[in-house]
């Protein structure tokens, strides 16, 4: 069947490319030109269907090299615009503009049939090697295409539908195409309607987001049909200097005003126009404009036109302080670049760490117990999770416990598991365990200094015998079984304490893990960035930014909760930046005032109300009358009991609520209660 689809199709090609069908409707399409072309021009063969052409590592890396700036912006909106059209089967590829792709977001599970397809990093769709394609016909045509399956010259891509969009340089060369494929579709190109206007309007974005990348330090005028969308989608845009005179134009403006100016569409012919040349707009209404007044409606200049547009400027970037932009996680495969595994993406250039991440990844899979040992919010748990990927088990259920978060009466039947009838309240039909849960996986046992001490000798004799009797069983259960333990605790003084065993500790410390503390590590600036990138992705802000004085004023703060601080913090600035740069205005009190060394006691909150408050978002505040008054000694000094006793009062003692807010477990919250004496009023 299908051969017989594949040799109709060739069969209809040659009609067409060789002139044998004449039909009117036949010679207008845009498809069947480019069949002829592919004949006549490039000599193709359409009765040899052309294997995927996918180009080796370094010669990928040199296109990629060519365009490295704009690789970054254009990665930006081809993440976000993948979580809209994955589950719809599509992937996304971004090529150079010899057709060559140089970026990739495809599903991995369907990767290598995407592979196959030549839907990849390093594949060539120039025309001239592939035939009529999304990618290489967009090349041709410089206008967003739809090549759904049949339209495809060669035989083997007539599954295919393939939307293409090019992209433009601001100086208005052509720098690439952004393509949306799938594997298969509906028959009817109707289907792909849609996909054709988001393609449009990825691309325009993207285009935008390098034009500003390029402008940012100049004055940027924005121009809209619609007044109240200017701000955020200023359609046509055009960078001028002091002079008012245009400096650069994006893809819409030059569109708009090329046959104004009679020049060509490509050339970036506005540059060194005054800006009043093309606009009814005089120069003491734009620089008022400038400086944030009201906006009048401005006309183009030209009677042709007419249009009438509404205004808006953005004033350049440095006056308060030069962008950082972030760098997209590494999270896709891509052949040039090659991806950083979980594991080796927890740590920048931190000598310790690599050091840490090296000797983990080595150990992971030896038979020897893992203990990982550091602060609250340093990593623990992203470790044995990144070390659980890393494993041979990486298919296998990876299964985390908080020992100290589980009621005490609950812990045993939640570890164990317990057959049906065994106990008042369980599930009729009983319950596996988290221990068997995991079994051939990964057993995260988190804060394992709360294990009360009679589980802990139960959870020895599991660790010996490879087997766990669940409550009311009479016969054992076996289990293959890899443990990686973590606590905050001093194991060895809790052993000394007798709160715990000796000898389960020497069970599961076969090598200690010991994360540094945030503050301790060298690589802040990279955690920095890939904690701002994807908290910036999460909240959809795909060219976020963060200026250089908040950069600095991120890396000389001490960060007392370590990285969970850090994502909570950029979280925060992120929210209340809306998608603008994140200035020191935007960062949480303590670390915007460099502060947190000092700890002086500012007179009143500073956390808007209403907000989340992370982890350094607060000062100290007197207790209110009628409320705990912690020991001030326990207090002082310690950044951290502030913060909790904010968000404590904050969320009126909702430990729940609390713990929420902080991202962390209620456990926690309780623990670093005990630890910094804090009570609550009504149990003075
Ligand atoms: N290397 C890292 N890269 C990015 N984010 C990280 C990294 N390490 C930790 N985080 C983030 O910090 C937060 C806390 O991490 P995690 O829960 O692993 O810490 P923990 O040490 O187990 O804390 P606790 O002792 O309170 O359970 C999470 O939001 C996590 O995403």
């Amino acid at each position: 069947m299908a051969d017989a689809l594949m040799t109709r199709h060739i069969d209809n090609v040659i009609a067409v490319g060789t002139g044998a069908t004449r039909e009117r409707a036949a010679a207008d399409s845009l498809f069947h030109k480019s069949w002829t072309r592919c004949m006549t021009q490039h000599g193709l063969d359409p009765t040899r269907p052309t294997p995927a052409r996918i180009l080796p590592s370094a010669a990928v890396r040199e296109h990629r090299q060519r365009m490295e700036g704009f690789l970054r912006v254009a990665r930006a909106g081809m993440e976000d615009m993948f979580h809209r059209v994955a589950d719809l089967g599509y992937m996304l590829l971004l090529t150079d503009a010899d057709g060559i792709a140089v970026d990739y977001i495809g599903n991995p599970a369907t990767e290598p049939q995407l592979k196959r397809a030549g839907l990849y990093v390093g594949a060539d769709w120039n025309e001239a090697h592939a035939g009529t394609c999304g990618v290489g016909t967009c090349l041709m045509e410089r206008t967003t295409i739809t090549c759904h399956r049949e339209e495809h010259f060669d035989a083997t891509h007539i599954g295919l539908t393939c939307t293409s969009s090019p992209l433009y340089a601001p100086d208005g060369a052509l720098l690439g195409v952004l393509d949306v494929s799938a594997l298969s579709s509906p028959s009817g190109r109707d289907s792909q309607h849609l996909v054709w206007h988001l393609t449009t309007m990825y691309a325009q974005m993207i285009e935008d987001a390098n034009f500003l990348r390029a402008f940012g330090d100049r004055w940027i005028l924005r121009l809209g049909r619609v007044r109240g969308l200017v701000e955020v989608s200023g359609e046509l845009m055009l960078a001028f200097d002091e002079d008012g005179l245009i400096v650069g134009a994006n893809t819409g403006a030059r569109r708009q005003f090329w046959q104004t100016l009679g020049g060509d569409r490509d050339a970036g012919g506005l540059v060194g126009t005054p800006l009043t040349d093309l606009l009814d707009i005089s120069p003491s209404a734009l620089w008022s404009l400038a400086r944030g007044h009201a906006a009048p409606e401005v006309a183009t200049r030209f009677p042709h036109h007419g249009q009438r547009y509404f205004p808006s400027v953005v004033p350049p970037r440095t006056r308060a302080g030069s962008v950082l932009r972030m760098p997209p996680p590494a999270t896709v495969m891509a052949e040039a670049a090659p991806p950083r595994s979980a594991l080796q993406r927890l740590a920048g250039d931190d000598p310790a760490m690599q050091q840490l991440i090296h000797q983990a990844g080595r150990l992971v899979d030896s038979g020897v117990t893992l203990l990982v040992q550091g602060e609250t919010g340093a990593g623990k748990e992203v470790l044995a999770k990144a070390l659980h990927e890393h494993s041979s088990r990486a298919r296998k259920p990876f299964v985390a416990v908080n020992c100290a978060s589980i009621p005490e009466s609950l812990i045993e039947s939640e570890l164990f598991g317990y057959t049906p009838g065994s106990f008042t309240g369980g599930r009729s039909k009983g319950m596996k365990g988290l221990i068997a849960q995991s079994d051939g996986g990964t057993l995260f046992l988190d804060e394992i200094g709360d294990m009360p001490l009679h589980l802990q000798t139960r959870f020895l004799r599991v660790l010996s015998e490879s087997e766990v009797l669940p409550l009311g069983a009479d016969k054992p259960v076996p289990v293959t079984l890899n443990v990686i333990a973590a606590t905050h605790r001093d194991l060895r003084g809790a052993i000394e304490r007798g709160s715990f065993r000796e000898d389960l500790y020497y069970r599961l410390s076969g090598a200690v893990l010991r994360l540094p503390p945030l503050r301790e590590r060298r690589d802040v600036r990279y955690l920095v960035e890939t904690v701002f990138a994807e908290e910036a992705q999460r909240l959809h802000f795909a060219g976020a930014s963060l200026t250089d004085a908040a950069l600095r004023l991120l890396l000389a703060h001490r960060w007392p909760g370590n990285v969970r601080e850090l994502r909570n913090a950029l979280r925060y600035a992120l929210a209340l930046a809306g998608g603008q740069p994140v200035t020191p205005a935007e960062l949480p009190a303590e670390i915007a005032q460099g502060a947190a060394q000092a700890l002086p006691v500012p007179a009143a909150p500073v956390a808007p109300v209403g907000l989340p408050v992370p982890f350094g978002a607060t000062a100290a505040l007197p207790a209110p009358a009628g409320e705990a008054a912690p020991q001030a000694d326990a207090l002082a000094d310690d950044a951290h009991a502030r913060e909790l006793l904010q968000v404590l009062r904050r969320h009126k003692w909702s430990i729940t609520a609390s713990a929420q807010a902080l991202n962390v477990c209620r456990a926690t919250i309780y623990r670093q209660m005990k630890r910094y004496g804090i009570t609550p009023p009504n149990q003075l």
